[in-house]
């Protein structure tokens, strides 16, 4: 293992600020920590760093306890919110800061700075000072700044926070060039989901301190393990409703209920977008409502009823926007709920839609959280 972190539990003042965090993390791995502000992603990593103690817990390092290692003595590379490049060193300086703390000769530091100004395509640029630079240059430098000391733990605080969306992507796609290459084990802090699901073979989710689900961006993505991660990851629907036979009963729209629901449960869905499928424009007499989604009004044969668990709704199509590909459809269903949609220009295009127009929808998958119940 590279890192493992057990049991930490930190607390600020009155606030816990974490609670029982475990995780551990596979040499060579590269491993978000996704989650709203405060949850305490950051604390985690300070830890790790060896910035912060835990009240209770520990950390392991290359399958050793480092709980109270000093940390000028766990040999990691990091690039914090706040330790911001040295000012008053030019790039090449800041980049051989670690080195010369490690008394290396010179000739070696020489030689290392100049390998990783190249890696970081910074080279060239050395002999400016970090106001000379851009914010992507700045924290490329910070980037080789944390490695030139031959590192093989990473561990990177929003990384590309303060950048503008094409730097961030550039960066991104550099880091896991790099990470490749160097088979580096990295944490990452991200709020960014789309960062954390593209960049991370595995993303631990966190919230108020605690870990929400640890998991491959697909398994967290399609396999919530919790309604925070649900709701946290993705966009997506939520609709209350309740267990009648086989079907979660959700307004207007039905979806297969979970096995082992009881009958009257109450349940929560969670419902993405793309997952909403389209069946065919309702015919209606001006200013009217269809009053059942299976009126005789539908004006394409509907698949609609076929297959198990599906039960097709009416809904109004109120706005439609076009982003490349797809478009993204707000629905508003009989009943007065909103439902946002998501389908292929192709399939638009198929069914002949625009807005305020009535259509069939139904829902091909649904996360489905049954509620404690109330007394
Ligand atoms: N040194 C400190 N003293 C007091 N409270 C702190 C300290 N450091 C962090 N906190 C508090 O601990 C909680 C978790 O902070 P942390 O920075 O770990 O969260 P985060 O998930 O990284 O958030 P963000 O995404 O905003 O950086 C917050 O409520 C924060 O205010």
């Amino acid at each position: 293992m590279g890192i493992v972190v057990r049991g930490l539990k930190k607390r600020f003042g009155a606030t816990q600020v974490l609670d029982d965090v475990s995780f551990e993390i596979a040499r060579g791995e590269m491993v978000a920590l996704l989650g709203p502000s405060g949850g305490g992603k950051s604390t985690v990593l300070r830890i790790i760093a060896g910035l912060e103690f835990a009240d209770e817990g520990e950390v392991h390092l290359r399958g050793r306890v480092a709980t109270h290692t000093r940390v000028q003595d766990r040999d990691i590379g990091f690039v914090f919110q706040g330790y911001a490049l040295f000012r008053h060193m030019t790039v090449r300086e800041n980049v051989a800061f670690g080195l010369s703390i490690r008394k290396r000769p010179k000739a070696e530091v020489q030689r290392v700075v100049d390998e990783f100004l190249a890696l970081v395509q910074l080279d060239g640029l050395g002999d400016r000072y970090p106001t000379e630079l851009s914010g992507g240059q700045r924290q490329r430098v910070a980037l080789a700044r944390a490695l030139a000391p031959g590192t093989d733990l990473l561990l990177l605080d929003e990384p590309f926070g303060a950048l503008d969306a094409k730097v961030r992507l550039d960066l991104r796609e550099w880091l896991r060039r790099l990470h490749q290459e160097r088979g580096l084990t990295g944490v990452f802090v991200t709020h960014d989901q789309e960062e954390a699901m593209d960049l991370a073979s595995r993303v631990i989710v966190m919230n108020r301190g605690r870990v929400e689900q640890i998991g491959t961006p697909e398994e967290i993505y399609d396999r919530p393990a919790t309604e925070f991660v649900a709701s946290f990851v993705g966009s997506i629907n939520v609709f209350e409703g309740q267990v009648r036979g086989a079907q979660a009963a959700l307004g207007g729209i039905s979806v297969g209920a979970p096995s082992g629901a009881g009958d009257g449960a109450s349940v929560r869905a969670f419902i993405r977008p793309h997952d909403v499928e389209l069946h065919a424009r309702v015919r209606q007499e001006a200013g009217s409502t269809p009053a059942s989604p299976l009126d005789e009004g539908a004006e394409e044969r509907s698949d609609a009823s076929e297959g198990p668990g599906i039960s097709p709704a009416a809904a109004r199509i109120e706005r439609m926007s076009r982003v490349g590909w797809t478009a993204k459809l707000e629905l508003r269903l009989t009943d007065g709920r909103p439902l946002v949609v998501e389908v292929t220009k192709e399939r638009l295009a198929q069914l002949g839609l625009s807005e305020g127009d009535w259509v069939l929808v139904s829902v091909r998958q649904a996360k489905i959280f049954v509620q404690d119940y109330e007394i």
